[in-house]
């Protein structure tokens, strides 16, 4: 038996950690064993035994890798059938969204960045109620909406496609779009004094101020050219949806959407099969996920672990209308968008 298996057969023996698996079966929380567990880390990591610096490292990572899976595994959220259902749909992609979701549907804001227009940003700029560019988002908007419409005068198209506010830091919005823009009316909110959050960053925050607590559950931002192109941008794209990921935010390209699926949920997501899949991905990109599970899909997920270096759900298919995911972690919904 080696060094650290006679440490950790002592340390079974001492402090019940062989619970685990009569836990994780039993799915009920025992918050007086992690209390246990917790102090028996602080003892391991004291012990005399533990002198080796590489033995000690090796050790105290399995143990707070054991530990953060007992800390999952007792969160009751995961296992409770109680957890309240949020709903997910790719109606926005329709041309008419329909009428049964309409008594209880959402509003929708767009944000466009400096990418290039997907094809359906006209569809995207009637379901929205407000429009908000990004700093040189305001360029595209103004270079490209009227090549949607080759047939009818430019000038005409960007005064019908008028944005409510143009904010960020301003380094890459041109002058004469400024100009234009702010002769219909149009708000600019210059924040170049900010360099540390990025021009989404800036949108959303304006978006989430101007939306009182009560509505937040039923916003719904989508946000054009977030993806491809400069991976530090898309990066930081992502972030956003975690650092407010108390808001229902979709990131859209022409070829995907994707959107974080917080923990506190479990997660029923209608398939619109005529606009969108059957590709599909889950992605546990923030921290581990220890226990997924899913139905509806092709390669379903059974409390599974999934983490960056391990198993990823990628080139998934989606198999039924709706789609249902529930886990420990914060996940990314990805799926592909129909040509
Ligand atoms: N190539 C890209 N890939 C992904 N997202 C992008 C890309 N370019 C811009 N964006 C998004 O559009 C927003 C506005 O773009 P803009 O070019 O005005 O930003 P910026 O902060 O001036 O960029 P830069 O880092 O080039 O100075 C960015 O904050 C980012 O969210
Ligand atoms: C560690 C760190 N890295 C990069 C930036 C630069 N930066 C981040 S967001 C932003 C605004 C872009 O419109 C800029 C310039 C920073 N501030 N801190």
């Amino acid at each position: 038996m080696s060094r650290y298996d006679q440490i950790y057969q002592r340390h079974k023996t001492e402090t019940g950690l062989t619970k685990i698996d009569e836990l994780r079966k039993t799915k009920y929380q025992t918050h007086q064993f992690r209390h246990n567990w917790k102090n028996s880390m602080v003892y391991l990591n004291q012990t005399p035994l533990l002198q080796t610096p590489l033995t000690n490292i090796k050790l105290i990572s399995q143990l707070n890798n054991k530990s953060q899976q007992i800390n999952s595994t007792l969160n009751p959220d995961y296992y409770s059938n109680n957890m309240e259902a949020m709903q997910h749909s790719s109606s926005f992609l329709l041309p008419s969204i329909p009428i049964e979701q309409g008594a209880n549907s959402l509003n929708y804001a767009l944000v466009i960045l400096n990418q290039r227009l997907p094809r359906f940003a006209p569809l995207l700029w009637e379901h929205a109620k407000l429009r908000v560019c990004a700093d040189g988002g305001g360029n595209r908007l103004f270079d490209e909406i009227p090549q949607f419409f080759p047939e009818q005068n430019p000038i005409d198209v960007r005064n019908r496609y008028k944005p409510d506010v143009i904010k960020g830091d301003m380094d890459s919005i041109r002058e004469d779009v400024l100009d234009f823009y702010a002769k219909l009316g149009c708000d600019a909110i210059n924040e170049s004094h900010d360099q540390d959050t990025t021009d989404l960053h800036k949108c959303i925050s304006h978006i989430s101020n101007l939306t009182p607590e009560s509505e937040k559950s039923n916003l719904c931002i989508l946000v054009t050219g977030a993806l491809g192109g400069r991976f530090d941008h898309e990066a930081g794209n992502i972030n956003v949806l975690y650092r407010f990921s108390n808001l229902r935010i979709i990131l859209i390209s022409d070829d995907c959407l994707i959107q974080l699926l917080p923990k506190t949920h479990r997660h029923e997501i209608q398939i619109q099969s005529s606009v969108v899949g059957p590709h599909c991905g889950l992605l546990p990109m923030g921290q581990p996920a220890f226990h997924t599970t899913t139905s509806g899909l092709k390669w379903n997920l059974d409390d599974t672990e999934m983490m960056f270096g391990g198993l990823l759900s990628t080139s998934n298919i989606v198999t039924g209308d709706i789609v249902s995911v529930q886990s420990d972690a914060d996940l990314i919904w990805t799926i592909s968008i129909k040509h």
